[in-house]
C-alpha cells in the first residue's frame, strides 16, 4: 500500500536561504511521525511545503498518491481538506472576534457540506469530539483557557474530514497541565479516525512518546536518527 503522504528530495527556499535541503520521509495512515530539531533547522518550512502554505523549490509531495506540486490551485483547493493544521498559538489560529461555533462551521460552509438542518448538529457533534459543549461554542476564543482553545482549533481541523493532520508545536503554547489533555485526544482521534500525524515539537519526551517513528533535522537535512 502506498504511504499516505510520501515526500521525496524536498527543497524549501527563501531567497537564497535555503531553509529545507533534500528532505526524503513518508507517514502512513494512522501513523504519527515526529519531526525534532533544532531552531531554524527547517522543520516549519516542511510543514509549510506539505500544506502547499509554501510551493517548494523542488521535490515531489505525493498525498493519497496524487503530487502536489504538479497541482493548480483550483485542482489544490479539492485537496487542502484532507490535510489540516493545528499550530502552536491557539488564540492566533482562530478569529478573535467570532464564536467558536461559526469558527467551527467555516468549512463546513466553505465545502458547501452546510445546511440547516445538519449543520448545527455537526458542530455540536465536532464540539463534542474534542470534549467541548455548546456552551462553549457560544463563546468568543478569549473567553476559553489555551487548552480550550486549542481543543476548539482542532474541531475546525476536524470538520473538513482530514486523513493527515500537521501538528506543529500544538502544545508547546499550553500550561503543562493542559499538554496531556491534548496529547491523550490526538491520540484518542487517530485511533477511532486513522489520521496520519507529523508531529513537530521541542519537547524531546513528548515527541518519542507520541510518535511511532521520530526524525531529526539539522540545517535542513534529516540526520540519522
Ligand atoms: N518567511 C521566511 N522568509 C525568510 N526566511 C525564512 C522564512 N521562514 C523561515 N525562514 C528561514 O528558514 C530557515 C528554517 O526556518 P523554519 O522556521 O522552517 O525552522 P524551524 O525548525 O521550524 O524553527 P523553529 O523551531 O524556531 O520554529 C531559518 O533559517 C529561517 O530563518
Amino acid at each position: 500500500m502506498s504511504p499516505l503522504l510520501d515526500v521525496r528530495e524536498l527543497v524549501v527556499r527563501y531567497g537564497r536561504t535555503t531553509a529545507v535541503d533534500g528532505v526524503s520521509f513518508q507517514v502512513d495512515a494512522g501513523e504519527t511521525v515526529g519531526l525534532i530539531g533544532p531552531s531554524g533547522c527547517g522543520k516549519s518550512s516542511t510543514a509549510a511545503a506539505v500544506l502547499q502554505l509554501r510551493r517548494p523549490h523542488s521535490g515531489e509531495i505525493r498525498f493519497g498518491g496524487v503530487e502536489l506540486t504538479a497541482l493548480g490551485e483550483r485542482e489544490l483547493r479539492a485537496v487542502r481538506p484532507r490535510v489540516q493544521p493545528v499550530f502552536q498559538d491557539p488564540y492566533g489560529s482562530l478569529s478573535p472576534r467570532r464564536r467558536i461555533r461559526d469558527q467551527v462551521a467555516e468549512p463546513l460552509r466553505a465545502q458547501g457540506r452546510w445546511s440547516a438542518a445538519t449543520g448545527p448538529g455537526r458542530v455540536r457533534e465536532l464540539l463534542a469530539l474534542v470534549g467541548l459543549d455548546g456552551e462553549h461554542g457560544g463563546r468568543l476564543p478569549h473567553e476559553l483557557s489555551g487548552g480550550q482553545c486549542q481543543r476548539a482549533g482542532i474541531a475546525r481541523a476536524l470538520a473538513s474530514d482530514p486523513e493527515l493532520l500537521i501538528l506543529d508545536e500544538p502544545v508547546s503554547a499550553l500550561d503543562p497541565s493542559m499538554r496531556a489533555g491534548i496529547l491523550n485526544l490526538l491520540l484518542e482521534l487517530q485511533e477511532t479516525r486513522g489520521l496520519g500525524y507529523l508531529f513537530i515539537c521541542h519537547d524531546l519526551a513528548a515527541v518519542r512518546h507520541f510518535s511511532d517513528r521520530v526524525l531529526t533535522m539539522r540545517e535542513g537535512r534529516l540526520t540519522a536518527s
